[in-house]
């Protein structure tokens, strides 16, 4: 007989917190419970997340150890440095999700250099197709009870290189990333740079030069795919859609690998996974392609001329990037097929 588990997600007034619900309402084996925040406490969720009927008119309550106990999953997509505060009050027989950064990061050093606070700890990192030697980080999550949900950013950029970066076909000493970014990807807070009048009809780079906290965190996976030292230009650029990325990351060939030995490395790679697909020659990944989904849309060229290699990688931030990422993460740690109740075909056009 199925068992049904009882999950509660913290921040539920929020872009990840209302992913989450959208995906668990599909999800078969779950009921939702405690549905938490903060300053919308008090307040019913049609008022937040319209789009999710179901729950219209569940009461959000504050975020604490009290309404978070008794449930068997519980999901935080709070801003970065709260999740760390309200994991620790959570029984460890609870299996904690954390859509945020707080957990995601080795090196404490790392953390404080680019979020500039203390290190809340590392949990076991929710990429079930991270390369980790010579398996998968999928590996790793069965029955694990605290799992750290990658950046969305990350996910993507890890997805186009590492299987290059595993098989030594390019450098990854000479990195170069630029990604197109959804606004959903900052969340609802409201922030100057973030207004209609400035992005509408415009594309707006932001975190430039090398400062933007996800660079250690994709550098730490690539490490885990077999790099050595890495060196990574990361730019990610908003532009005026609400959901997506599109990560354009290169880098330097070694000689002599052409695109038919990069294609049967990423076939290789990808083949058998059920969300991540390498796309067939002449198709290009478009966000428009993943919104919705669980994918990652992958594509590879080989510059001959500067030797480098070219991977565009499309997702959905909200879904792969984030709430479907978790589940997917959730459903292994729980022992259920690792496709259970994620959305498998996007929306188009
Ligand atoms: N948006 C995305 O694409 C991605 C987001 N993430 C991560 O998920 C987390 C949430 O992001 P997102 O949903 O975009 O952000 P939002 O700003 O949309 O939502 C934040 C949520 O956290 C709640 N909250 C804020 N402060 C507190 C607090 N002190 N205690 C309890 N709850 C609080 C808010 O409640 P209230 O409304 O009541 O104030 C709201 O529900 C972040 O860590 C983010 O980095 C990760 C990957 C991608
Ligand atoms: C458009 C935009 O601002 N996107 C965010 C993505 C945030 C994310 O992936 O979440 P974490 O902050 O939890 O890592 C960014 O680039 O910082």
């Amino acid at each position: 007989m199925s068992h049904t588990y009882n999950v509660a997600v913290a921040g539920a007034s929020g872009y990840a917190g209302g992913e989450v619900l959208r995906l668990l309402l599909q999800h078969p084996d779950v009921t939702i419970g405690a549905l938490t925040a903060a300053s919308s406490a008090g307040s019913r969720l049609v008022e937040h997340q319209p789009h999710l009927v179901a729950l219209h008119d569940r009461v959000i309550e504050p975020t604490t150890a009290e309404t978070l106990a008794g449930h068997d999953v519980v999901f935080l997509g709070l801003p970065h440095g709260e999740s760390g505060k309200v994991a620790a009050a959570l029984g460890p027989d609870t299996l904690v999700i954390d859509c945020g950064a707080d957990h995601r990061l080795e090196n404490a050093d790392d953390w404080v250099a680019y979020y500039g606070s203390d290190h809340a700890g590392t949990w076991p990192y929710g990429l079930p197709e991270l390369f980790t030697g010579a398996t998968k980080q999928r590996e790793a999550l069965g029955a694990v009870k605290r799992i750290a949900v990658p950046g969305c950013n990350v996910t993507a950029v890890t997805l186009g290189l590492q299987p290059a970066i595993a098989a030594d076909l390019a450098e990854s000493t000479d990195i170069v990333a630029v990604l197109a970014n959804g606004y959903s990807g900052a969340g609802k807070a409201a922030k100057p740079h973030l207004l209609a009048s400035e992005g509408l009809g415009a594309a707006v780079p932001y975190a430039v030069g090398g400062t933007h906290r996800h660079i250690p965190e994709i550098a730490q996976n690539l490490r885990h795919a077999g790099a050595g030292e890495v060196a990574l230009s990361f730019t990610p650029t908003l532009v005026p859609m609400s959901r997506g990325i599109l990560a354009t990351a290169t880098a330097r060939l070694r000689p002599g690998v052409d695109l038919a030995a990069v294609r049967q490395t990423y076939a290789a790679a990808y083949d058998a996974e059920p969300f991540v697909h390498l796309l067939p020659e002449g198709v290009w990944p478009s966000t428009a392609s993943t919104l919705g989904s669980n994918h990652a849309l992958v594509q590879v060229a080989v510059d001959e001329k500067v030797g480098r290699l070219v991977t565009v990688t499309a997702i959905d931030n909200l879904v792969k990037g984030t709430a479907g990422g978790a589940i997917q993460s959730m459903n292994l740690a729980l022992g259920l097929p690792e496709t259970t109740g994620l959305p498998t075909e996007g929306v188009a056009p």
